[in-house]
């Protein structure tokens, strides 16, 4: 365990030197880590775990895309891929990745199956810390651990394809055994996390919830549209738009950011873009901190987890999000990107 200073504060920080593989695999060796759910976590994770040598099979219901999925990933059936049920049954360490809806309808099942010192895991404290919502109550003598990665399971996967690893939170929430938070550390080094960072369940879920809705995906699509619509109707053409405000953020500056900090890409730009977006800046931290705080309070009250829970639990949600999508795709404002994305040159 290193301590890290970030920013002036001290935090707790695990790195693959000081917890190898190796390590993980000998602290989890007589596990079976049954994966439940293979949508975008369950894949990356599974694999990586298969792959890193755990004991992992995958539990998913039968007939579904994701089965087929999985089988098309090379879990077989009766060995490796089975019902739910079954693959609970088996399962010592019991990975939660249904969709958070989708965890409350199949709790029953996990929890019939939580035998005295198996381990529930989780990548979200959004069961856990929104009991009230969705009655996921574990049994006490169970671990109770969180690993979350933080970034899509796509990346996880191809980070770790790379050779690298996708930095992730872990936590624990009950330790039944003595052991959960080691056995916490080993799954995250075994889902192929980079370092990991320790927090706990309900701070897990209320950053996650306020990022993904905020500057990660909610508050970016919503800006890139209001810059678009701006530059639209003040006569630009449909690729200056789009160049403007979402191509040179992806192809050069967020790199820029992503690699040595705001203030390496604005000095990688020219001083007069740095006078203006050092005027602008403040503004529009000023215009969105209340927008920001409304989020997290909402988050903070159960009422964002209350949304996802209800929408979720709606039959036949997962075609009316992918129609939401597929407006988003078929604006104009991304049918140029997509136009945009085929002119890169390599
Ligand atoms: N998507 C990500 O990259 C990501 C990143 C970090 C953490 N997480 C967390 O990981 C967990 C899994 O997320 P995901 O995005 O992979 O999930 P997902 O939405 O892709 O769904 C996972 C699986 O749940 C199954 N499922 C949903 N409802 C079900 C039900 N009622 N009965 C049986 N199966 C059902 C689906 O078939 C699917 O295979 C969540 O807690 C999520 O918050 C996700
Ligand atoms: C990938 C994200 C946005 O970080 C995750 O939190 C999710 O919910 O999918
Ligand atoms: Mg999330
Ligand atoms: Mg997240």
């Amino acid at each position: 365990m290193a301590t890290i200073n970030f920013g002036g504060v001290d935090e707790t920080v695990i790195t693959r030197d000081e917890f190898p593989l190796a390590q993980a695999r000998e602290t989890l060796k007589d596990e079976v880590i049954a994966v439940i759910g293979y949508g975008v976590q369950g894949p990356g994770q599974a694999l990586n775990l298969r792959d890193n040598g755990f004991n992992v099979i995958v539990g998913q219901r039968k007939d579904s895309a994701s089965w087929e999925k999985a089988k098309s990933d090379g879990w077989v059936e009766g060995e490796t891929l089975f019902s739910i049920e079954e693959a609970a049954e088996r399962g010592t360490i019991i990975a939660n990745l249904l969709s958070d809806a989708g965890q409350i309808a199949v709790w029953p099942t996990l929890k019939e199956r939580l035998k005295p010192g198996k381990t529930l895991y989780f990548s979200h404290g959004f069961g856990i810390t929104f009991k009230e919502h969705t009655s996921i109550v574990p049994p006490a003598d169970v671990d109770v651990i969180l690993v979350a990665p933080k970034g899509s399971g796509t990346s996880l996967r191809r980070l770790y394809l790379a050779g690298g690893g996708l930095n992730s939170s872990f936590a624990v929430y009950q330790d039944a055994t003595g052991k959960a938070y080691e056995k916490a550390i080993a799954m995250g080094i075994g889902v192929g996390s980079g370092y990991l960072f320790e927090t706990d369940f309900q701070k897990e879920v209320f950053s996650d919830l306020t990022g993904e809705r905020g500057v990660l995906m909610g508050a970016l699509a919503g800006i890139i549209e209001a810059q678009y619509q701006v530059l639209r109707q003040r006569g630009h053409s449909p690729s200056e738009a789009f160049n403007e405000t979402v191509e040179e953020l992806t192809q050069s500056l967020v790199p820029l950011v992503g690699e040595n900090g705001m203030d390496w890409m604005f000095s990688n730009c020219s001083v007069t873009a740095q006078r203006g977006a050092l005027d602008w800046k403040g503004k529009f931290r000023e215009a969105t901190l209340p927008v920001l705080n409304e989020l997290y309070d909402s988050v903070a009250s159960g009422k964002e987890a209350e949304r996802t829970i209800q929408r979720g639990s709606t039959p036949g949600y997962r075609q009316e999000l992918e129609a939401e999508l597929s407006e988003l795709r078929e604006s104009e404002l991304w049918q140029t990107g997509a136009t945009v994305r085929k002119l890169r040159s390599k």
